[in-house]
């Protein structure tokens, strides 16, 4: 391995580093705050405010009621004094009406969504969280609503709601409620597994209070932005209800104004335009608010902007290839990856990051946890997450770009010249699947053999990654197999092909001590049969004195220290590796305090 091109970082430089810590976390702002960074949401949010305003001064901006009629006054056109907007055929001022059907809008859309969402929310809520018998009952009941015919039931039920637009907005939010029982539902069921849950659950927090405070947490944003959608639905219904004569004529409607407008096309046109205005404003303003808020909640998606082949402004040439004219196994140069924070800027956790491996090697990358050591081994493979940007940098394999590989490209190294053991070999076993089957199909796409052929060699390779009774192995389920059995099972996958490189990320931080060191030994054993060179991430000075030959310290997205383990541990030079080392637990001390001891008054030494 080559020697660090970031030896010379000195403490006051780590020191600067940690102050932008790759882990450190960036405080989260309030979600109020985001809605107000956001133009559309906050121009969408302005109209609708500003109309809802003109809807509820009405009685103040004109002198006429909304039913007040004037003979005189008869379709009159738009800016005869006193009717600035012109009136209807009845002989009323059109400004009157168009303020007070924002009024019966925004009351639809109140209670049309409030109804939605105590009805819809709550059963999701108790039906997701609780028993598949609760859950039973609750789908049954919202089945049946979405049998019900919509409008036509709005119709129906006018004799029963006495033509009260309210009522009718009542039964309609019931109506509209299966759409956000079926969001809450499918998120709480989730959400209700998660270790954090169960936590909570443990602790002995009721029901109720892990529902309101970390369930609810969790679909609060999806309700938000259903809410803006439903409230447009209402409003639209209650139009469209009254465009068709249904319920009280009364109540002023953009719908009753829009039939009354269409009956006097020919006579006065403009009637008819400015409720469809003011309509198609509100409507469009809350869908545009809707898709603003997703933005706003669920965070808008960057488009992927990784550095493509074609792209990269600089790759520096390696010296030492040029000059020795073999490029080495794995040559990581300047790599950047950074990630969007939730306020969209970009926040690199990978920050110029060099190193090299030569063919044979066994590497360890050891640092604290979020120093970045995941992120790298990930680009390496060319599976980062979609969000990830790499911003600079190069990673080339005996030579070859992989930065701005394709899949396709990338495919016929991973899994074969490139392979990899993850840190939690059960959750990498499909429970589906017995372990062979599993096994089998890796093979046959990494080496090309039939099947008996690659069953016989994936006995053969149980066996030779210790598994005492490879047979039984073969046909056992996943979680029928122990945790130390099921990452021998994944290394046999790992090196079925055998790989030039083998990626192990924290390959025994879930394994017990006993079952840690036989792992090691299994890798140091392959490591030397099969020539392969390791990359072993892991946090751990003991796994790396046990297994590697050189190790890279990094620190806040850089590599501060690299070298032979035998020189890094004897003489330290930078003081983060000094800092590492000096807090390994020492086993060979034995504490000199007295130990604590528990009385009525409480624990004391
Ligand atoms: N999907 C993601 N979105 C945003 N930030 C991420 C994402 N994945 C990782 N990070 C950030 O990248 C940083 C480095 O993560 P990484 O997993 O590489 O750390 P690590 O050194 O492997 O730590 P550990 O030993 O705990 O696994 C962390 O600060 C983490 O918060």
């Amino acid at each position: 391995m080559s020697t660090d091109r970031d030896h010379g970082s000195t403490t006051a430089e780590a020191a600067s580093t940690g102050a932008v810590a790759a882990g450190h976390a960036v405080p989260r702002m309030p979600m109020w705050q985001r809605v107000l960074r956001d133009p559309q949401a906050v121009i969408t949010l302005g109209t609708l405010i500003v109309i809802m305003l003109l809807g509820a001064l009405a009685p103040f901006i004109t002198p006429y009621g909304p039913n007040q009629t004037d003979l005189h006054a008869v379709n009159a056109p738009a800016g005869t004094p006193g009717y600035p907007l012109g009136a209807d055929e009845s002989g009323r001022d059109i400004l009157t009406r168009l303020l007070h059907s924002i009024n019966t809008a925004t009351v639809s859309a109140l209670i049309g969504a409030a109804t939605a969402l105590v009805v819809g929310a709550t059963a999701g809520l108790v039906g997701g969280y609780f028993g598949t018998r609760t859950r039973a009952v609750t789908e049954w009941m919202f089945n049946l609503v979405m049998t019900f015919p919509g409008v036509l039931l709005l119709i129906v039920l006018m004799p029963v709601t006495g033509g009260d637009y309210r009522w009718t907005m009542l039964i309609f939010g019931v109506l509209l409620s299966p759409g956000i029982y079926r969001i809450v539902r499918n998120l709480v069921v989730g959400v209700k597994n998660e270790l954090y849950v169960d936590a909570a659950r443990v602790s002995g927090l009721t029901d109720l209070r892990i529902l309101g405070r970390h369930v609810f947490f969790v679909v609060r944003g999806p309700i938000i932005i259903a809410t803006a959608f439903m409230a447009g639905s209402a409003i639209s219904v209650q139009s469209g209800l009254a465009f068709l004569g249904v319920g009280s004529r009364e109540i002023p409607s953009f719908g009753a104004m829009i039939s009354s407008g269409f009956r006097n096309l020919y006579i006065a046109p403009t009637q008819f335009l400015w409720p469809s205005l003011l309509l198609g404003l509100i409507t469009t303003s809350l869908v545009l608010l809707g898709n603003a808020l997703r933005d706003v909640v669920e965070g808008s998606k960057p488009a992927p902007a990784k550095v493509g082949a074609g792209q990269r402004a600089e790759v520096v040439a390696d010296a030492e290839d040029a000059a020795a004219g073999t490029p080495a196994l794995l040559d990581i140069h300047d790599l950047a990856i950074s990630y969007p924070d939730p306020a969209g800027k970009q926040r690199e956790v990978v920050r110029g990051l060099s190193l090299r491996i030569e063919r044979g090697q066994t590497v360890g990358l050891v640092g604290e946890s979020g120093s970045g050591k995941t992120q790298t081994a990930f680009a390496t493979l060319g599976v980062l997450p979609d969000e990830a940007v790499i911003t600079r940098g190069s990673i080339r394999f005996e030579g070859r770009e992989l930065i701005g590989l394709t899949d396709a490209q990338l495919r016929p190294l991973r899994g074969k010249a490139i392979a990899y053991v993850p840190q939690e070999p059960m959750s990498n076993l499909d429970p589906s699947y017995q372990v062979g089957t599993q096994l089998v199909e890796d093979v046959r796409w990494a080496l090309g053999l039939d099947g008996p052929e690659a069953k016989r060699r994936v006995l053969a390779l149980l066996e030779r990654c210790g598994i005492t009774d490879p047979e039984r192995t073969f046909r056992a389920y996943p979680h029928e197999i122990s945790g130390g059995m099921a990452q021998r099972v994944l290394v046999a996958g790992a090196v079925a092909s055998r790989p030039k490189l083998l990626i192990a990320d924290e390959p025994t931080t879930a394994l017990d001590v006993t079952v840690q060191a036989e792992i090691l030994d299994l890798l140091r054993d392959l490591q030397a049969e099969l020539g392969m060179a390791i990359l072993l991430v892991t946090h751990n000075f003991g796994v790396v004195a046990d297994i590697c030959d050189h190790v890279a310290v990094m620190q806040a997205g850089r590599i501060v220290e690299v070298g032979e383990v035998a020189r890094l541990f004897a003489e330290p030079r930078h003081e983060y590796t000094r800092m590492l080392l000096g807090s390994i637990l020492d086993e060979k001390t034995v504490r000199a305090d007295p130990p604590l001891v528990a009385s009525e008054e409480g624990i004391r030494p």
